[in-house]
This record gives C-alpha cells, sequence and structure tokens, in this order.
C-alpha cells in the first residue's frame, strides 16, 4: 500500500535582502513541535499530510480522492510544481508574493531527511526581496520570524544538511548577485 502513495515533498524558498550591503536571510520559526527555524516551506498538496501523520484505510482513500476530485473543480492541483509549491508556502506563511521576489532561476537544491520514520524530500529554491523593508506577515504555523547573517541563520537551523543548503545560497549570491 506505502508504495502507491505519494512522497512526502516539501518545497520552499531561502529569501534573503540586501541591507546597508549586508545579506540576511529569512527564517520562520514553527509554533508547534520543537519550535524550529526553517525557510517558508511547505508540502506540495493534501496526500502528503497523511503520509506524515498517519490514519486509517478510509482516510487513505479520501486524501488520494481529494485533490483529485477538488482539481476537477478547478480549487487545487495535484501535480503542483515545486515553484508553485514553494511560492504558495511562501505566500501563505510570510505574506511575500512573486511580486515581491526576484526568483534566482539557476539555484535548486534538494536535501532528503527523515520525519518520524518516514523518508522526506525538501526542495529550496532562492529569491531576494525586492524591497528589504516589505513586511513579513506570519501564518498561525509559525511564532517567529527573523532576519540574520548567513552564520546567524546556520546557527538557528540545527540541521546540517540546511545548513550547507544555507552556505550554498550564501556562495551562490556572492558570485552571482548585482
Ligand atoms: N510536530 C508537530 N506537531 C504538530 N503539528 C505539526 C508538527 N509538525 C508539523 N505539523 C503540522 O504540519 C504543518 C506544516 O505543514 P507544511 O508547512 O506544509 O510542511 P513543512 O514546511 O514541511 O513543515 P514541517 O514543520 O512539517 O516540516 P520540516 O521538514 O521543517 O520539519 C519536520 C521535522 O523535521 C526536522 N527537520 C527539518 N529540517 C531537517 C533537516 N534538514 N534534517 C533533519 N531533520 C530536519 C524538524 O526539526 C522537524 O522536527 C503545520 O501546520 C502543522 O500543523
Amino acid at each position: 500500500m506505502s508504495a502507491m502513495l505519494p512522497e512526502l515533498r516539501a518545497s520552499g524558498f531561502v529569501i534573503f535582502r540586501m541591507v546597508c550591503n549586508q545579506i540576511e536571510y529569512l527564517l520562520l520559526q514553527t509554533s508547534y513541535g520543537t519550535h524550529h527555524w526553517t525557510p517558508p516551506k511547505g508540502k506540495g498538496d493534501a496526500r502528503n499530510d497523511f503520509q506524515m501523520y498517519g490514519g486509517s484505510f478510509q482516510d487513505r482513500a479520501a486524501v488520494v480522492f481529494l485533490p483529485s476530485a477538488l482539481s476537477c473543480w478547478g480549487l487545487t492541483d495535484p501535480e503542483e510544481s515545486d515553484l508553485e509549491t514553494a511560492l504558495r508556502e511562501t505566500e501563505e506563511e510570510s505574506g511575500l508574493t512573486e511580486l515581491d521576489l526576484r526568483i534566482l532561476a539557476d539555484f535548486r537544491k534538494t536535501i532528503k531527511y527523515d520525519v518520524r520514520g518516514k523518508p522526506k524530500t525538501a526542495v529550496y529554491l532562492l529569491a531576494e526581496l525586492i524591497k528589504p523593508d516589505t513586511p513579513i506577515k506570519l501564518s498561525d504555523e509559525h511564532q517567529d520570524f527573523k532576519w540574520v547573517s548567513l552564520d546567524k541563520a546556520c546557527e538557528l537551523v540545527k540541521h546540517q544538511t540546511l545548513q550547507e543548503v544555507l552556505k550554498e545560497c550564501g556562495a551562490f549570491v556572492q558570485q552571482n548577485h548585482t
């Protein structure tokens, strides 16, 4: 049965801004669990929530059926791309829309880790906040946000794979930012 389920997959944006010639990265702190810090990101569609938290056979049928049904009604897209997911989640979690961002299209980094014993893939894209003073509007999923230096961001995120993503973002920005 599990082979028929979609992978647990999330996408998001590492967002940076330039303030007085310094690069700062946006991190959000979850209002649940261990209150970990993460760039804005989230899961691609409702089917993934099932994998994360488990459920009955009926629940399974519902979560596999629901995205297809919603898609037919034009309410959501079960084939949402990583970019679409990242944009949607970024807007939901920070209030920042595509219009606020300059996407560095050549950057894309994928990491894999286990969450509650299940493999998860997280895809990170990279974008600059065009107007550095644009306000951040948090959703209920997060309790705090910070704009921080690369070193401080690596300190906050704790997980080595995500620290490496942030460092690659830093190097990419240094090489490609005009
Ligand atoms: N513990 C919890 N209690 C109640 N509700 C919860 C919950 N966790 C999630 N939710 C619910 O799920 C929703 C989030 O949905 P989404 O917002 O769609 O999903 P997400 O970005 O993938 O968030 P999540 O926190 O689950 O994942 P992450 O991989 O960062 O983090 C998942 C775990 O992996 C760890 N992790 C993160 N990055 C890692 C890495 N690079 N390496 C290893 N572990 C990592 C984190 O520390 C964390 O423990 C929330 O609204 C909330 O309702």
